[in-house]
């Protein structure tokens, strides 16, 4: 007689099971730019976090349905800007459905390592190259090494937690 036991069948999550347990996961707020043969793009998203420091790299996850998608995987290159407190209302625009001059135009940049737009006032920027990219049902992974950035020590963050926005404040501002 066999001593395997017989795994239950386990039910998918539904969409909307997941996304409301993923309401729960706070996260940082970023503007994602690029610039480049394809052309000038940015959206936001808070599907980022880091993967190695040898080499250092960082990941983005990308709707393939998103208007940016051809873009960024085209380009290859990209900036990842961390917003700061302050900067809810630029996240909104980047967030979808606003035409891309209307999104530049609401903030000041300067041109990174890459040639991707840096937002000025950001927490950070990572100024990266997209080393590989992973698909994963309706997303792109990006697999993105930095190659420069630039670090702001005394403002305070944002997260995007519970469908909306949150200061992060620093414990001591230096
Ligand atoms: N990773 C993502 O692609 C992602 C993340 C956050 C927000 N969004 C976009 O912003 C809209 C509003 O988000 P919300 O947080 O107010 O409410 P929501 O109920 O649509 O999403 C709740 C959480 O689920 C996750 N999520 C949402 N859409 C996703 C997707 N297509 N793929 C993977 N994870 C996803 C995110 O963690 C999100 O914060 C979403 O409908 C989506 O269009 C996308
Ligand atoms: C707070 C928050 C966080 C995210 C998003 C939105 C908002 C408001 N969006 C959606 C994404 O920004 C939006 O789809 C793009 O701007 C592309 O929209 P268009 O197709 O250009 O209208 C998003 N999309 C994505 O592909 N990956 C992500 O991590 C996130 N995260």
């Amino acid at each position: 007689m066999s001593t395997l036991s017989v795994l239950p069948d386990i039910e998918r999550v539904e969409k909307q099971a997941f996304r409301d347990g993923m309401a729960c996961l706070g996260a940082a707020v970023n503007i994602i730019t690029t610039d480049g043969p394809a052309g000038r793009a940015g959206f936001t998203a808070s599907a980022v976090c880091s993967v190695t420091d040898t080499p250092p790299t960082l990941l983005v996850c990308l709707n393939r349905s998103a208007s940016v998608w051809s873009v960024f995987t085209a380009n290859r290159q990209l900036c990842v800007n961390t917003l700061a407190a302050d900067q809810a209302a630029i996240s909104t625009l980047f967030g979808g459905k606003t035409p891309m001059e209307t999104r530049f135009q609401a903030a000041q940049w300067r041109t990174g390592a890459t040639g991707s737009p840096r937002l000025e006032g950001a927490l950070a920027s990572f100024d990266c190259r997209i080393s590989e990219i992973a698909q994963v049902g309706t997303h792109d992974v990006l697999f993105c090494e930095v190659l420069a950035l630039t670090v702001s020590h005394n403002l305070h963050g944002l997260a995007w937690f519970d469908r909306g926005y949150l200061p992060l404040q620093r414990q001591d501002a230096r």
